[in-house]
């Protein structure tokens, strides 16, 4: 019954069940269970060649293709007009091709820095373009057109203000769109004299004018005031403005939701010739529903003559080399410069936060001796590197609000006007409401500017602006508005001029 197997017959077989070692020669011979004709089983390594071949090959069970694609964008909203009492079809998409780096150096293209340091600093450096990018380009529904430019790689005022970021109501960014198309009209008939010689003619009501400034030594303030008031009564959303220009405030109509107040043109008398930059300022609060059953006259009085923490936006517009729009909605200061090709106010400064300390100090020199103790003392001390900062300051004046403002907000400093000469209402609360949104402090010597109730139209008060740790620093000097030598119209010291 025992016999000598072969080892070929001791292999697992596939039909064999059994797992147990079988000792290759004095084993019990089996029971085949298959039917199937004995066949030579392949040897163990061609085995697994054979199943690895077997899994290569294997053919999967073709996959349905899925041909969904992501569900298109939902339509733009239209946007509402209440002046016109309907709906504006969203701008169009326009793909606007992206913006070469604003500093490029030739010279670093040229002879590429191999230093690691430098390659690393570099990549840490956001060009301006991914810097554009990196931002998230949230959709609002109310303004959802514009908001797409984000996409592009640019991002527009309107696009910014349309934004769910900023949390403006539409009203608003009705209104600063109307502005800033008046700005950007102001801009340029500033830079161009055919265009000022056009506005002179218009049917703006200004007064007869030639070209050598004759007759009108500041045409360009008349001009400006008309260019933002026909742009601030078209707009349909504002109640009541008023202008340093103008003696009185103007009342629209009840319906607009908000009130402007704004120094149409800004800087020293000798921007008519070109030689220093100007400005438009402005503000805007809501209207006093409560002061709507008042006559006219004085319901546009209370409304304009709010205290500046009541603002709900503020901006100004500098025109310089580049004409630059500062403006805060109450969430942060941003800075936006005029694209001359597309013709728009592309953001460039977001969220800007004004140095705790600057080494640079802003007032008109000329008048030192006018100064009380306390200015001469904290001028005279920081000049010599005395001061907290213990460095020696610099001194920078323009002679022009927005100018020195536009730089003390990005730099760090202090720009101090000592005498009474600018106007609470339409220039100071606007410029210590931006300040404050970038986290400086304004005051006027002795307290917070935007804490005061005006009391008439044009008060006017000292100034003291900045960087927080420079203003309070100046602070404790405590002797520091100048109240000899004010000139009791500042339209005289103009004169002199
Ligand atoms: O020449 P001064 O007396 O230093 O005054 C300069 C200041 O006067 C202003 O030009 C005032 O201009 P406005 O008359 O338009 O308000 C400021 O822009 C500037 O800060």
């Amino acid at each position: 019954k025992w016999s000598i197997s072969s080892r070929s017959a001791a292999a697992p077989s596939s039909s064999s069940t059994s797992s147990s070692f079988a000792f290759p020669f004095f084993s019990k011979p089996r029971e085949r269970v298959s039917t199937s004709p004995p066949t030579r089983p392949p040897s163990s390594r061609l085995t697994i060649l054979y199943r690895l071949f077997q899994y290569i090959l294997r053919k999967k069970p073709a996959q349905p293709r899925s041909r969904s694609r992501p569900p298109p964008p939902p339509p733009a909203a239209p946007l509402y007009s209440s002046q016109y009492n309907t709906y504006f079809a969203p701008p169009p998409v326009v793909r606007i091709p992206p913006v070469a780096p604003m500093y490029s150096s030739p010279v670093s293209k040229w002879f590429p820095s191999s230093s690691s340091q430098s390659r690393t600093r570099a990549r840490k450096t956001p060009s301006r373009e991914s810097w554009f990018r990196r931002r998230p380009a949230p959709i609002s529904n109310s303004y959802h057109g514009a908001a797409r430019n984000v996409q592009d790689g640019l991002i527009t005022m309107a696009a910014f203000l349309g934004t769910e970021r900023s949390n403006v109501d539409v009203d608003l960014v009705v209104l600063m769109a109307h502005l800033q198309a008046a700005c950007k009209q102001i801009a340029t008939v500033l830079a161009s004299p055919r265009e000022l010689q056009q506005e002179s003619s218009s049917p703006y009501e200004t007064p007869p004018f030639s070209p050598s400034f004759g007759d009108d030594p500041r045409p360009m303030i008349t001009i400006s005031n008309n260019i933002l008031q026909t742009a601030l009564r078209s707009s349909g959303k504002v109640a009541a403005m008023s202008s340093e220009a103008d003696d009185a405030p103007t009342w629209f109509g009840d319906d607009g939701p908000y009130v402007v107040v704004f120094d149409p043109l800004n800087g020293s008398p000798e921007f008519d010739h070109h030689t220093t930059p100007t400005s438009t300022i402005f503000g805007v609060y809501h209207r006093i529903l409560e002061a709507d059953h008042l006559p006219l006259g004085q319901k546009a009085t209370i409304n304009v003559m709010q205290r500046g923490e009541r603002l709900v936006a503020a901006g100004y517009v500098l025109y310089s080399s580049a004409t630059i729009l500062c403006i805060s909605v109450g969430s942060g200061l941003y800075g936006f410069a005029l694209d001359t090709e597309l013709g728009e106010f592309v953001l460039t400064h977001p969220d800007i936060r004004i140095p705790e300390r600057g080494h640079i100090y802003s007032v008109n020199d000329g008048r030192y001796f006018d100064w009380p103790l306390g200015l001469r003392h904290y001028v005279d001390s920081v000049r010599q590197g005395r001061g907290q900062n213990r460095r020696r300051y610099s001194s920078r004046y323009m002679a022009s609000l927005a100018a020195d403002l536009h730089r003390t907000i990005l730099y760090g400093g202090i720009i101090m006007n000592p005498s009474s000469q600018l106007q609470l209402v339409h220039e100071v609360n606007s410029v210590s409401f931006l300040v404050e949104q970038g986290g400086g402090r304004a005051i006027d010597g002795r307290r917070r500017i935007l804490e005061i109730q005006p009391t008439h139209l044009h008060q006017r008060l000292s100034l003291f602006v900045g960087s927080r740790g420079d203003v309070s620093e100046l602070e404790a000097y405590g002797d520091v508005q100048q109240v000899i030598n004010i000139h009791p119209d500042y339209d005289d010291d103009d004169d002199e001029l």
